[in-house]
Parts: structure tokens; sequence; C-alpha cells
């Protein structure tokens, strides 16, 4: 890829709570550096069309320079085109007295045919990182169903574990957080997280 040539970016359940914030980091140089231009491609279900289009107006007003354009979509098929990272968000939450796995019977679904869609018409190079949950069991079924795509540009999102982590050793030890350094963590983003 040429110096200054926009990536596309994928973000699913772009209506929603998370992709909020994530948007205008990737949209604000944050997620890919501040040289690096961008093309969004937003996809949510056809009754978060509302919602998504007021997203659009906000990028709108943002007016940022590295945005080169937004995709607007409800079809993976336009959604996953052409793409060179794909942010996998768009998944039903816990509510209350569920656990992470709960929510497998509602959102496998969803990661097969983001795994088609992505097999099919992302980049081979794509980088896909994956935040619905259960995240590392859907990272798997999404990698499973996008067999030309390497396994290892696949992962699930556990930066959220580390964070917290470091967050919970800093207030034990009256620390400000920065001063915690080489935290590592490993597993999985389920109820078996520490604390
Ligand atoms: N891995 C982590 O660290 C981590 C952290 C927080 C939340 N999560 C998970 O992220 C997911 C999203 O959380 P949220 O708070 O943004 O939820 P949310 O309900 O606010 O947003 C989810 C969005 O996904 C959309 N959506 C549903 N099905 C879709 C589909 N098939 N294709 C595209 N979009 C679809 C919804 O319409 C909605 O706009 C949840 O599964 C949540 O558990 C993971
Ligand atoms: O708790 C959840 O379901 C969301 C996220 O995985 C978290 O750990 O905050």
């Amino acid at each position: 890829m040429a110096e200054g040539e926009p990536i596309r970016v994928v973000v699913t359940g772009a209506a929603g709570q998370i992709a909020y914030s994530l948007i205008s980091m990737i949209a604000n140089g944050d997620v890919f550096g501040t040289k690096q231009p961008v093309i969004l491609h937003l996809l949510d279900i056809p009754p978060a069309m509302g919602v998504l289009e007021g997203v659009c107006m906000e990028i709108d007003d943002l007016a940022l320079p590295l945005v080169k354009g937004y995709v607007k979509t409800t079809e993976p098929e336009v959604a996953f085109k052409d793409v060179d990272a794909a942010f996998l968000v768009g998944a039903m939450p816990r509510r209350e007295g569920m656990e992470r796995k709960d929510l497998l019977s509602a959102n496998v679904k969803i990661f097969k045919v983001q795994g088609e869609a992505l097999n099919k018409y992302a980049k081979k190079d794509v980088k896909v990182l994956v935040v619905g949950n259960p995240a590392n069991t859907n990272a798997l079924i999404c990698s499973f169903y996008a067999p030309s795509i390497p396994k290892e540009n696949f992962t699930a999102m556990t930066r959220l574990d580390q964070n917290r982590a470091q967050s919970a050793i800093a207030k034990r030890l009256g620390l400000c957080v920065s001063n915690v350094k080489n935290v590592t963590i490993w597993g999985n983003h389920s109820s078996t997280q520490f604390p």
C-alpha cells in the first residue's frame, strides 16, 4: 500500500455503545496513526439505521481530515468489501445475571456470517479484532469460517483485561496506574478473570 492511500476499516455494530467511542478514535488517527487516511465501513442491522444516520452526521460534523469517506450499510458483502482492518463489535451485550458464554446462542450466528463475508470479500491480509462476547469463542468461529485468512490475523479483545489488572494493582498499592509496568495477562475474557 502506497503511503497516504486510505485504508478501509469496517466497524460492525456501528450504531452501538462501543462503536460510538471507537469510530472517533479511528477517524482522528488514534488507532492507525495521524498520517493514515481511512474509509469507514459502518455495518449495523436495519432497526439501528436511524441511530447510524446520527453517527454519520456526527462524522460529518467532525470534518476530520483523515476520513476520506464512509459507507453505511446493513449488508455484510458491502461492509467487508476490500477491508484492511475489521473491528467486530456488533453483537448482543450481557444483561443482568448473564455470563458471557450465555451470549453464544445469539452471537455465534453473527460471527459465522461475518467470517464467511471476510473470507469472500475482505483483503487477504485483513487484521480482525473481535470485541463482541464471548470474544475468544467468537474469534475462533470467525476464523474458522474465513479459512483463506491467516489465523494469526484474528485476535479477541483482551486489552480490557490487561487494563483492568493494571488498575487493580495500582489501586491496591496506592499508585498511579502509569507507575504499574510490564503487566501480562493470559487466558479467556470470561468470569475466570481475576479479580
Ligand atoms: N471484549 C471485550 O473486552 C468487550 C468489552 C465490552 C463489551 N463487549 C461486547 O461487545 C458487544 C457490543 O457491546 P455494546 O455495548 O456496543 O452493545 P450495544 O448493544 O450498544 O451495540 C451493539 C450493536 O450491534 C448491533 N448488531 C447486532 N447484531 C448485529 C449484526 N448481526 N451485525 C451488525 N451489527 C449488529 C446492534 O444493532 C447494536 O447497534 C457485546 O457483545 C459486548 O458484550 C466486549
Ligand atoms: O462484562 C461484559 O459483558 C462486557 C465486557 O466483556 C467486560 O468485561 O466489561
